[in-house]
């Protein structure tokens, strides 16, 4: 199967299945977050729909003197933007989010660590389908992309469309991928 919905419907299955084993992403080591995040602004995310958490990332970043931003979603096509806070003070959002309650225009991130639906071994992410991460990457190409992911999220080979921006890491509970090292 190579069309983008069709992936999109049984990856998120996968996900939410594998999620439901209650797996968990191991701590990131303190000398990656240090050489990744020297105090820079490192945008994640609240998991939904079987998501990997990448709350053991947030806390390394924090204790690395980063500080966090979260995505910020105003409709399907616009681009999302990332504003700092915390998640104690987030509100409903569409799709079932949590975000920020954002004012102003948000800040740049230095690292994005991405949620994905599909990856390969290449760091080729799928998304939920509205290029909201697309659009940021292009909009912030210096941002380093850190993919999270479950394992069972692995596919061959993704299709690829010219406006997909590939990661330059995906970090599941068992591997890290590099695009240059494909597994
Ligand atoms: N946790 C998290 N936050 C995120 C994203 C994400 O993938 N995960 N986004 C990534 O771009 C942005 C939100 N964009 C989204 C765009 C479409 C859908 C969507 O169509 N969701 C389906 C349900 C998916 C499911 O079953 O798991 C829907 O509402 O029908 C969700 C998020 C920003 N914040
Ligand atoms: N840089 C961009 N500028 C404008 N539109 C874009 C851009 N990137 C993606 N899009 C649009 O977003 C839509 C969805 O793209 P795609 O199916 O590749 O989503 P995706 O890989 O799931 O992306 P994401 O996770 O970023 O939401 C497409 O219609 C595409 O035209």
């Amino acid at each position: 199967m190579t069309d983008k919905a069709g992936l999109r419907r049984e990856l998120r299955a996968r996900r939410r299945a594998f999620a439901a084993t209650r797996p968990s992403l191991p701590a990131p080591s303190r000398l990656l977050i240090e050489a990744l995040c020297p105090g820079g602004i490192v945008a994640s995310y609240v998991p939904v729909g079987g998501e990997a958490d990448p709350a053991l990332f947030d806390a390394a970043v924090v204790a690395a003197g980063g500080v966090l931003a979260w995505p910020v979603v105003i409709d399907r096509e616009s681009p999302i933007t990332f504003h700092l806070g915390s998640t104690d003070t987030m509100a409903d959002g569409p799709y079932g989010l949590r975000q920020p309650q954002a004012t102003g225009d948000g800040v740049v991130p230095d690292i994005v660590l991405t949620p994905l639906v599909g990856f390969d071994s290449r760091c080729n992410r799928l998304g939920q389908g509205a290029g909201h991460y697309d659009r940021a990457f292009a909009l912030w190409p210096d941002a380093l992309r850190i993919g999270i992911a479950w394992s069972v999220q692995q596919v061959d080979a993704l299709p690829r469309d010219p406006w997909d921006v590939p990661l330059h890491m995906i970090i599941t509970e068992t591997d890290v991928f590099l695009p240059g090292v494909p597994k």
